[in-house]
């Protein structure tokens, strides 16, 4: 029996970064969070300036909190009591980070392409890295047998064995982890968090990214894991984001403000005070955008097969993609999508040979990759997490490699060395007023990777847009904004003049909200694509 029965508490705190002067603002202030044992939490924050992630770093020991909540207990007082580390027992999954950092580009066609799968750690291998065969030395007797210590107990593995059926991740367990879509992987983080078996277990946008169909699965995997306190869990939610009924009591961020309370009692202020970075809603309202209309067909795809060793991805997929069109492009975790888009940008290796993929009415062999990365405004989760961030790289030089859809800037002025530098230069000045922050002069020159992640999004969102191009790929671009951004977004894209009437957009989301263009009054431009089993088709 504990003696402790809060999990969290800080009776009242300042939080500061660590080296911060004694007149330094506060980045929360008078914070008063205690969080019972028993209660079920969600963390709710704006996404625009990443504020849910200041009140998990303070949980992680990542800041300092003055005065800090007094012994006996402190702010962890469930742990204390058995005299473990807090910072060894607490940890987090958080999809707004990047799964690689530094400033080194990537190659992320690698997962494409000439995946040794034999060369790959496995998601078990990952799982449980004891599982990976020992290498055997040239001086070690060959016949001798290299059994790998099992140290999971048959409990332990029945454990996993559940939640792996759970979470809809059994087929893939011996796969190559960068073989695994971003649903997939997501689930698998998720997962790997929970075998660790933390004391607290913090989430923060777990939904990002799943489908449909999972999203219910994994929300009561958590409410049994939580009941059982294996682990406890606090979910980090956006405020547009539904709220799972098991959740009690919130805690919701609003700049340096946390109000933490049950419920009904926080949630009744909610539409008052949330709120954060957004666009220009006004400006963007007296933009008159001419109406899209349909011509020639950009991309032709026809019976396209991609299969991995026996595992069939794309069967004998058709599609076309026309100037003016706006593409939904929907199917489960798993289904294809980047796999399709893929093709279509020229990271996949059959992208080069396959004889069935004309884009921009030519064979795709004939199209050299420069051009064809000009030819197509892309963010994606791939490319978020790939884009270079070296520190002397301003969010106008970011914006201004969109033009040629390059990874570092060029040219005199950074929007490349093309013909026409005069519009690049008032395109960039025009994606930054619509999309950024008000100081946004000054915005262009603050340093990209010093931005909060979501704001990184939604510069890299402002790169695929500013070159006009005439094909433009959104995958997930909404993820991680709050819901005025997701708005603002989508108001620019569907009539603020975001996209041309002569350029076609397919965008992924699992969120039917987010979709800027609707059946009803966008009937002529507005088409859905659906993945499922290897085929895709043409929803009515
Ligand atoms: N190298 C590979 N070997 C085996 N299977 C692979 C490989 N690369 C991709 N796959 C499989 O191809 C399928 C399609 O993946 P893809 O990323 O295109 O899906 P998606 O529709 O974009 O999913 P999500 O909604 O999760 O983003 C997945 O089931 C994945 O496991």
């Amino acid at each position: 029996m504990h003696r402790w029965r809060s999990v969290i508490n800080i009776p009242n705190a300042n939080v500061y970064r660590f080296g911060d002067g004694r007149y330094a603002q506060p980045l929360l202030r008078d914070l008063m969070w205690t969080v019972k044992e028993g209660e079920s939490w969600a963390v709710i924050g704006s996404g625009g300036g990443g504020e849910k992630s200041v009140l998990f770093s303070t949980l992680l020991g990542r800041y300092r909190l003055a005065p800090y909540p007094p012994p006996p207990g402190g702010l962890f007082p469930f742990l204390s009591s058995d005299g473990l580390d807090p910072y060894s027992e607490v940890s987090i999954v958080s999809f707004g980070h990047r799964r690689q950092a530094g400033g080194a580009f990537y190659d992320y066609s690698a997962r494409y392409g000439a995946v040794h799968e034999e060369d790959r750690l496995t998601l078990r291998q990952n799982m449980f890295p004891e599982t990976i065969p020992p290498l055997r030395m040239p001086y070690e007797d060959a016949n001798a047998t290299l059994e790998p210590t099992p140290i999971i107990s048959d409990e332990e593995l029945a454990i996993f064995n559940d939640l792996v059926a759970q979470m809809g991740l059994g087929q893939f367990l011996d796969l190559p982890l960068i073989a695994l879509s971003n649903g997939q992987t997501r689930r698998a983080r998720i997962l790997k968090a929970i075998i660790k078996k933390p004391k607290l277990l913090l989430l923060d946008e777990p939904l990002t990214g799943l489908d449909i169909k999972a999203r219910p699965l994994l929300l009561s995997t958590l409410r049994d894991l939580h009941a059982k306190k294996k682990p406890r869990v606090i979910l980090g939610l956006r405020a547009q984001d539904a709220l799972p009924d098991w959740v009690g009591h919130v805690a919701l961020v609003k700049g340096s403000t946390v109000t933490a309370g049950d419920r009904e009692t926080v949630l009744r202020n909610t539409e008052h005070i949330l709120g954060g970075w957004h666009g220009q809603s006004n400006k963007i309202r007296s933009i008159e955008s001419p109406k899209a209309q349909i011509g020639k067909v950009l991309i032709d795809l026809k019976n396209i097969k991609v299969q991995y060793s026996n595992r069939k991805v794309l069967h004998q997929l058709s599609w076309q993609i026309r100037q003016g069109e706006r593409w939904h492009l929907v199917g489960e975790n798993g289904s294809g999508k980047t796999t399709l888009l893929s093709l279509i940008t020229g990271d996949h290796p059959q992208s080069e040979t396959s004889s069935h993929l004309r884009l921009f009415s030519q064979p795709r062999s004939r199209i050299p990759t420069t051009l064809l990365r000009s030819a197509i405004g892309i963010m994606s989760p791939e490319l978020f997490d790939a884009f270079p961030r070296r520190s002397t790289m301003t969010v106008w030089d970011v914006i201004g490699t969109g033009f040629d859809g390059d990874f570092v800037p060029k040219g005199k002025k950074s929007v490349g060395s093309g013909i026409g530098m005069k519009w690049r230069m008032g395109r960039v000045w025009e994606v930054l007023d619509v999309l950024g922050p008000e100081a946004w002069k000054h915005f262009a020159k603050t340093s990209f990777p010093s931005l909060s992640l979501p704001q990184q999004r939604v510069v890299l969102l402002m790169r695929a847009l500013v070159g006009r191009a005439p094909l433009i790929l959104l995958d997930e671009v909404w993820s991680g904004m709050d819901e005025t951004m997701v708005r603002v977004v989508r108001e620019y894209l569907r009539g603020g003049g975001g996209v041309g009437p002569d350029q076609a957009v397919v965008v992924i989301t699992h969120w039917e909200e987010e979709v800027p263009w609707n059946r009803i009054e966008d009937s002529e431009v507005f088409k859905r694509f659906r993945l499922g089993g290897g085929k895709g088709w043409v929803e009515e």
